[in-house]
């Protein structure tokens, strides 16, 4: 899919006050530091429209963006970051869980995990829990750049086993680097046959 043009259009932190739902949306999720803000760049052929940080907790809101005055995709802030209390990761965690159970015209998340990792328990437990919701997603493996070809392979066989344990069907995985834009013409061309197969063409 070309990308013709790429807004910002808000940031909220309530799903209610998300713009209408009337058009097609794509979410990015993950742990804090994964390289969600990055990829949206990435895929988007803009650098610095969702705003990125070496410092886990950048993205602190539900930020949309208008995608060739057609579609939206979100930024999120990650879940899990062990560096702020408890309260304030509950209220995140608040603010994402709402926006993913009741935001009526997401078509599709995309879940980030970092290649470099084994399968981490809260990565796991967060796909169980959309697999459950019936909310549809996709496995987006983050940082590739950092791993040889070899490394890759045994980081998706890994998740694959695990994510096996207890879905008959396996999502569709993606291997990307932001810094390297791998990945990006395969997940704009998901996005493209999700959006023919939408109510929102
Ligand atoms: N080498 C490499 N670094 C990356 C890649 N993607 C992101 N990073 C780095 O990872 C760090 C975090 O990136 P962000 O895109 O801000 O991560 P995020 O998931 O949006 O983080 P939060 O908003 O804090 O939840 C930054 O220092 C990025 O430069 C990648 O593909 N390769
Ligand atoms: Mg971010």
């Amino acid at each position: 899919m070309e990308i013709k043009s790429a807004k910002f259009v808000m940031s909220n932190s309530e799903y209610q006050k998300c713009p209408p739902p009337h058009r097609a949306e794509f979410a990015f999720i993950g742990r804090s530091n994964v390289g969600k803000s990055s990829l949206i760049n990435s895929l988007t052929f803009t650098k610095g429209l969702a705003k990125t940080s070496q410092t886990p907790g950048k993205t602190q809101l539900i930020n949309h963006f208008l995608i060739n005055d057609r579609w939206f995709l979100v930024d999120l802030p990650g879940y899990g970051y062990a560096k702020v209390s408890k309260e304030i990761r509950q209220k995140f965690e608040k603010m994402i869980f709402d926006y993913l159970l009741k935001r009526e015209n997401l078509v599709c998340l995309y879940i980030l995990v970092d290649i470099r990792h084994k399968p981490q328990p809260i990565d796991v437990e967060f796909m169980n829990r959309m697999g459950e919701a019936q909310i549809p997603f996709y496995v987006v493996f983050t940082k590739a750049d950092k791993l040889s070809n070899k490394q890759i392979q045994e980081s998706v066989e890994t998740y694959q086993q695990i994510l096996g344990e207890t879905w008959e069907e396996l999502p569709e995985m993606f291997i990307t680097s932001a810094e390297k834009h791998l990945g990006r013409e395969e997940i704009l061309q998901s996005i493209e046959d999700l959006i023919k197969s939408s109510p929102y063409k």
